[in-house]
């Protein structure tokens, strides 16, 4: 009796902790708890999250005609390569964080041996490539884009050559953008045509070209002051100290870029493989809150609001925007509009800046390393703006009362800085932005002409 009562007993317990641990592995959920902060390295499902459930919905009330009298003629849209590898840079960084836990980290913590088992397999020439998800992200991304505006983007009109495909030189947007064509052809069964596409960098990759920014900002050690006094404040320190203490690995060898490193490596293994990796668990959400706003602080500096010549440096891809509407609208004017869709492909540094041109996402107080804790709801938060495969897409519609133009930014509908109407009228927009239409000189902004150069304008 006694031993029938043990044995019970044991066959309880054993069956309690196995079921707690099989409860346990599959209770880790699929997104780590800290996605929200990965910045520039999110996942676009990440802003729009029924994608996860759904990866071609299209939800047609936000993308419908401003009204039923409204048809659309044209769309220009800027977007964001896919998802992609870490640059040769940041895998360095990601190698010497893993030699550093394997060699020196110990406890009794089951996510330590579980990093400990982990294969480091990000190698150099990785460097910034776009991976199968990117090109999923774009493929899935035409497809949507399709559906939402299917008189711009039709079979007819991408064999009619009405569709214009732009992209930098760099790999992962020459292979983003071939991806959006596959995605077309599979949506249309589209066998017998050849992808075809423009380089171009003075549009797309306008940051190199811009002489001001490369000297005074690219090269200029000083330009991102803010990120280097933020890497050694005392947020930071704090977020160091917790991760030496959960690895116990002495604090000075946790430097800023190691933390950081944790950080990119838990985002990368979730945006390109769907893991919720065990390097997340080094760091809880206010650990992530601080690296977010390192990031953001980066994007503030060099693509954002922190140097005049970050947003005007974007004059030229602001301008060939306009140009491509005016000729739409001109051509409507006269007869039948001959383009009816142009796909640019760029990075978060050709986004980021043209945003900023045209004032959303700008905060009153500017991002600073020492203003963190009073920049909690702060506009400018790259991960909402620029994930993966972020887009920007002018719709320009004639309607019964003239044309209208409406702005998506991610598939959602946004409205023009200081214009609370969802889609004004076209005149009053150009209106609105008449100094820059009128402004905004590649030549003037960007040829450098002065010994001195200014870096500190607001
Ligand atoms: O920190 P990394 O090396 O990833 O920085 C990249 C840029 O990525 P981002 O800062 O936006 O996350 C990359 O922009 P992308 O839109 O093409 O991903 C940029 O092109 C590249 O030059 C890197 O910038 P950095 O100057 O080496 O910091």
């Amino acid at each position: 009796m006694k031993t029938t009562y043990f044995l019970v007993n044991f066959l309880i317990t054993f069956l309690s902790v196995m079921v707690g641990l099989s409860f346990s592995k599959l209770a880790r959920p699929t997104i780590p708890a800290i996605a929200h902060y990965f910045g520039t390295k999110g996942r676009y499902e990440e802003v729009n999250p029924h994608l996860s459930d759904d990866i071609l919905f299209v939800n047609k009330s936000l993308v419908a005609p401003p009204s039923p009298d409204c048809r659309a003629i044209h769309m220009v849209s800027v977007i964001r390569h896919g998802t992609r590898y870490p640059t040769t840079k940041n895998v360095i960084k990601i190698a010497r964080l893993f030699d550093l836990v394997v060699s020196q980290a110990s406890g009794a913590a089951s996510w330590l041996s579980d990093i400990k088992a982990w294969k480091m397999w990000y190698t150099e020439d990785m460097d910034g490539r776009l991976v199968e998800k990117g090109r999923d992200d774009h493929r899935h991304l035409a497809m949507r884009l399709a559906q939402s505006f299917p008189t711009l983007i039709s079979e007819d009109h991408l064999r009619a050559n009405r569709i214009e495909f732009i992209t930098s030189s760099k790999h992962r947007c020459v292979d983003s953008v071939k991806a959006f064509q596959e995605g077309l052809h599979r949506l249309w069964n589209v066998q017998d045509m050849d992808y075809k596409h423009y380089v171009d960098d003075s549009l797309m990759r306008f940051f190199d070209h811009c002489e001001r920014f490369v000297e005074s900002v690219e090269k200029n050690k000083t330009a991102l002051k803010e990120v280097e006094r933020f890497k050694s404040s005392a947020v930071m320190d704090a977020v160091r100290r917790k991760i030496s203490s959960r690895l116990q690995i002495p604090f000075n060898q946790i430097t800023p870029d190691m933390a950081e490193a944790a950080f990119f490596l838990c985002s990368y293994e979730f945006a390109i493989k769907s893991e919720n990796s065990p390097w997340c668990d080094l760091l809880d959400d206010s650990d992530a809150q601080v690296l977010e706003y390192k990031s953001d602080l980066k994007q503030y500096w060099k693509r954002g609001y922190g140097h005049a010549i970050n947003r005007k440096s974007s004059c030229p891809l602001f301008h060939d925007i306009f140009k491509r509407l005016d000729k739409a609208a001109n051509d409507y004017r006269f007869g039948d509009v001959e383009k009816t869709a142009t796909i640019q492909v760029g990075h978060g540094e050709t986004l980021l800046p043209l945003l900023s041109l045209m004032s959303f996402f700008k905060d009153k107080k500017p991002l600073t390393a020492e203003n963190f804790s009073l920049q909690h709801n702060r506009k400018f938060r790259s991960g909402q703006i620029v994930p993966y495969a972020a887009n920007l897409v002018f719709v320009l519609y004639e309607c019964s009362d003239g044309l209208r133009i409406q702005l998506f930014l991610n598939e959602k509908p946004m409205t023009f800085p200081k214009m609370n109407q969802a889609a004004p009228l076209y005149e009053m927009v150009r209106k609105h932005y008449s100094k820059l239409l009128n402004g905004c000189d590649f030549n003037n902004e960007c040829n450098v002409r002065q010994a001195n150069l200014r870096n500190t304008e607001l």
